[in-house]
């Protein structure tokens, strides 16, 4: 696991570092500095022509240290300052000079001979960055990239990108590598940032770890080694021990969904998977995944809500220790009942997904029985019928838009997209670092909500098994990408590589 962090929130590190640590500004300045050549020498050699560019505020600072150690080991480097000398701060300031004094080849963005570049150290705007890039600013911005540097290394965040939500203010550079100081910043994680930043280098300057004990470190994500987290199959146990789950999934013509999160929930460990479906999925249901149960009841009933319909659904919400709810039941007006009387007969951890998330947002009423054990987990396009937002409102600001849900309801909210949020009821804020675009694909939705469903039937509650559901899913992505390239991956491909996953558990 791994913390992240707005900007505004490694500012307050800075300060406590600083200010209450006692850490000087300028020794961090100074490892920021090594840490980025470090990583710059790995791409240069002393023939390379090197530009720093350089802001006014303490990322310019960086970048002046930067050319200042680059040029002491013998690279060709020109420090371009874009911003005027004398509005420059205290740290800033003090880079310059000892830059002058060894003789460090500083030129004001006016004076400056556009030519070739091999490699570009962007050091304009770091964590500082809070509005629009305007007038000169953006002058400097465009020629640089018309003049199309053949590498760019970022200082901590390409600049132009908000540290906080990804958005590009206007224009930005886009990095090859970048360097970031103590912690990721959201901007680099979450998109269109995400695609700015390259590679991104978590450097460790010095910070200590009590430092961000000062901000509410709400934000995480998951790296190898977190497999661990998945909770053991302890030997003294029998099949009941792993939960029962109940996938209310499936309708005419639409099997395939109840198929995949049952598969998954059984591939992540569960031990007993029940499917209830319409009839028509019987056989195909049984043949395809002989291990689960399968119940199963006439639509007809279901649109009457006939006694006979809701005794059978609340047996079945009886026997369960987990409900999936929504994947394929398609938008037929019993739809609704069925989403009803699942969310009036069951205490336990419900996953409401799809066609299910579809019943809620035709028919709003039903968020009135949402208790605390609900996780949704919609994409933006059923976030936006759940919200009444568009979708580019909603891909603006992805974590408010899920936080703000998950609050709502004082539920778990998991807004998949090319990185998933995970508003976790807990209060913490999962941000995916696994997964890739082959998963764009038909299924694989259900496939996490099986995923899900089989961590909290191991036992997981609803926000670790959230978070860390979308964390596997996205890890048996990247390794079917990996087996079979980015184009043809099924969605039980996924359920196949769960495994592969497990097995990552080193205790
Ligand atoms: N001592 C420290 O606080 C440390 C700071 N570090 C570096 O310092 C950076 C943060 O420094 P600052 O807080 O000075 O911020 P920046 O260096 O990002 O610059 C902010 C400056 O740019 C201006 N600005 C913001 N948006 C603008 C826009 N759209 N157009 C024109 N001007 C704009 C601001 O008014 C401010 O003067 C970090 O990203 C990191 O690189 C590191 O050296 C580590 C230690
Ligand atoms: N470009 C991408 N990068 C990473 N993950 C992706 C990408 N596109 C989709 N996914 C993931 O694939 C899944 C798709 O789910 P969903 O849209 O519900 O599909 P379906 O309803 O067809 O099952 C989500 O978990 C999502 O996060
Ligand atoms: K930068």
């Amino acid at each position: 696991m791994r913390y992240l962090v707005t900007g505004d929130q490694m500012k307050e590190v800075d300060h406590y570092t600083i200010d209450t640590i006692g850490i000087p500004s300028l020794v961090l300045m100074e490892r920021a500095a090594l840490a980025v050549v470090c990583e710059i020498e790995k791409l240069v050699n002393k023939k390379s022509r090197i530009w720093v560019l350089c802001g006014n505020g303490n990322n310019g600072g960086d970048g002046i240290a930067i050319a200042r150690m680059l040029h002491l080991k013998g690279y060709r480097t020109t420090a371009i300052l874009a911003g005027k000398r004398e509005s420059a701060t205290r740290e800033t300031m003090i880079q310059l000079e000892i830059a002058k004094k060894v003789g460090v080849d500083l030129v004001d963005y006016p004076d400056f001979t556009f030519g070739e570049c091999d490699l570009l150290v962007d050091a304009l705007f770091g964590l500082g960055l809070n509005r629009e890039v305007l007038g000169s600013y953006r002058e400097i911005m465009d020629q640089v990239i018309a003049s199309g540097p053949a590498l760019t290394v970022a200082v901590d965040i390409p600049s132009g990108i908000h540290s906080g939500s990804g958005q590009i203010m206007g224009i930005a550079f886009r990095a090859d590598v970048t360097v970031t100081f103590g912690w990721e910043k959201l901007g680099t994680m979450l998109y269109p940032g995400k695609e700015y930043s390259g590679t991104v280098v978590v450097a460790e300057i010095g910070f200590p770890e009590q430092s961000l004990s000062t901000i509410k470190s709400e934000f995480f994500t998951f790296e190898p080694g977190d497999a661990n987290k998945v909770p053991l199959r302890p030997a003294y146990s029998n099949k009941g021990s792993f939960g029962k789950v109940l996938v209310v999934a499936g309708s005419r013509n639409m099997s395939g969904a109840a198929y995949l999160s049952s598969l998954a929930a059984y591939r992540t460990g569960a031990g007993l998977v029940k499917i209830f479906t319409v009839e028509e999925n019987r056989t195909i249901l049984q043949s395809e995944l002989p291990e689960a149960i399968i119940a199963t009841y006439d639509p007809k009933e279901a649109d009457a809500s006939t006694e006979a319909f809701k005794e059978l659904l609340g047996k079945q919400c009886e026997w369960a220790s987990v409900i999936v709810l929504g994947p394929g039941l398609g938008r037929e007006s019993y739809v609704k009942n069925l989403v009803e009387e699942v969310l009036t007969n069951a205490y336990v951890p419900i996953i409401l997904d799809a066609d299910g998330l579809g019943a809620i947002a035709d028919n709003p009423d039903l968020t009135g029985y949402f208790t605390e054990n609900i996780i949704v987990t919609p994409h933006l396009g059923e976030m936006a019928r759940l919200t009444g937002s568009s979708v580019e409102a909603i891909k603006k600001n992805l974590i408010a838009a899920a936080r703000e849900y998950a609050d709502r309801f004082g539920i778990t909210c998991v807004l998949k997209d090319a990185v998933t949020i995970g508003a976790l009821k807990d209060q913490r804020t999962y941000v995916n670092s696994s997964g890739n675009s082959s998963m764009a694909k038909a299924g694989a939705g259900d496939v996490l909500t099986g995923i899900i469903a089989g961590l909290l039937a191991l036992g997981l509650e609803e926000s670790d098994a959230a978070a860390l559901g979308v964390w596997l899913h996205g890890r048996a992505g990247d390794v079917v990408q990996e087996k079979y390239g980015g184009y043809s991956l099924l969605a039980s491909q996924l359920t196949e590589e769960i495994h592969t996953i497990l097995q990552e558990q080193t205790r």
